[in-house]
């Protein structure tokens, strides 16, 4: 077994451990402090949550399993209303924790379960996603959707540590785990092309929790992800960065009643968002090429309904980068050259829907 650690800075630092076989470092990252364990895992994970219980238990904690609705239909607030509920029945205090043990759905609930419950308790998140591992676990961002929105309630609650057991990763649905190398991909345009040049090159390999450069993948993405958090925590500025593509793909999965996977909305919203970049005159038309060769590569989506864009428009007003009325986008003028478009014309938002529209 190898392990590999990222520490994630700034006010409440942490580690993120990746590696194969590595439950037994779980206790190390809750600590000796700490009691009662409320174990929030996807109730269809029972194979994965069971041996983590075992760990914590043989290690002497209390620990109290609170099986949650598989992915998104977790990030609901009658949901975490059961588990506060929970909280409340068990007695938890500010010595206990929330482990977290499922993809990123579940660990966002979770991580907001620990934020909200006593204003403040420790969580350890578990991720067995591969979008959990390189995005939703690290970074401190919890919270769940409302009708009106994706991710609209939550809260900045940094894990106390993070564990990636690779092995996990294998039983995933394929649908799924493309999901997820939407956000690696996403890390490659963003900030590592290294990351686009090995999903060129392999791009089987890089659909599949077996190829040959997942480990290399995974670490790549924690890593990027590591760096901005560790700078701006509670996204005053760089933080925006991790949103490329996201204020369409928010967007589309609202008007998908949350059916439609991140990551596939992701995939998208980064073709629109080069579109945009390239019609207004910051970003070549070889870039924007490559957006589409690379995500397409991997069987992710590039284009989405042409009658939804009123729809779309509509809710994009309501992103978290906006400033009143005021439309930001996270856009490149390269590739690793992440910048911001402000306030961009209805007509070129619309004429960039038109190439992603289909
Ligand atoms: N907090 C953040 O910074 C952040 C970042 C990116 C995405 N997200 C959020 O993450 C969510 C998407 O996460 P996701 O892609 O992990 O999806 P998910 O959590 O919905 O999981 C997808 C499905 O896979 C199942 N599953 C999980 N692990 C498995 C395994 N090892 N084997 C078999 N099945 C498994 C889940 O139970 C679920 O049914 C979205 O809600 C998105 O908004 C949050
Ligand atoms: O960590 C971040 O910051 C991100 O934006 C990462 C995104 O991949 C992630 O989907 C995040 O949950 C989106 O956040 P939101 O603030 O736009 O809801
Ligand atoms: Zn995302």
């Amino acid at each position: 077994m190898t392990e590999t650690r990222v520490h994630v800075g700034g006010a409440d630092p942490y580690d993120v451990v990746i590696g194969t076989g590595v439950l037994g470092e779980l206790p190390g990252l809750l600590g000796e402090r700490v009691r009662t364990v409320a174990v929030v895992h996807a109730e269809g994970l029972p194979e994965i949550a069971r041996p983590v219980c075992g760990a914590l238990e043989q290690a002497g904690y209390t620990v109290h399993a609170l099986p949650v609705p598989d992915g998104e239909a977790a990030k609901e607030v009658g949901v975490l209303a059961g588990l506060w509920s929970r909280f409340a029945q068990l007695g938890m205090t500010r010595s206990d924790a929330v482990v977290g043990v499922g993809g990123g759905a579940t660990t966002d609930l979770a991580g907001f379960a620990a934020a909200s419950w006593l204003r403040g308790v420790k969580a350890v998140l578990v991720p067995t996603t591969l979008l959990g591992m390189v995005d939703a676990a690290v970074g401190g961002k919890t919270g769940i959707n409302i009708p009106e929105g994706k991710n609209l309630v939550g809260a900045f609650h940094p894990p106390a540590g993070v564990l990636c057991d690779l092995a996990t990763l294998v039983t995933m649905p394929h649908d799924d785990y493309i999901s997820g190398l939407a956000e690696v991909i996403k890390a490659g345009f963003i900030a590592d092309p290294v990351i686009l040049d090995l999903v060129e090159a392999d791009p089987e390999g890089a659909a599949s929790p077996t190829g040959p450069h997942t480990r290399e993948l995974v670490e790549r993405a924690i890593r990027v992800k590591a760096e901005v958090v560790s700078a701006d925590l509670k996204e005053s500025g760089l933080r925006e960065i991790l949103n490329y593509g996201h204020t369409l793909a928010h967007a589309i999965e609202k008007a998908e009643d949350y059916r439609f996977r991140h990551g596939h909305a992701v995939a998208i919203g980064m073709v629109y968002a080069a579109e945009l970049a390239r019609l207004a005159g910051r970003l070549p038309q070889d870039v924007v090429d490559r957006h589409r060769k690379v995500i397409s590569s991997v069987g992710l989506p590039v284009s989405y309904g042409a009658d939804a864009w009123k729809e779309l428009r509509a809710t994009m007003t309501i992103d978290k980068k906006s400033r009143g009325a005021t439309l930001r986008f996270v856009v490149l003028d390269a590739i690793a050259v992440p910048g911001r478009l402000e306030a961009p014309d209805e007509d070129l938002l619309a004429a960039a829907y038109q190439e992603v529209g289909r």
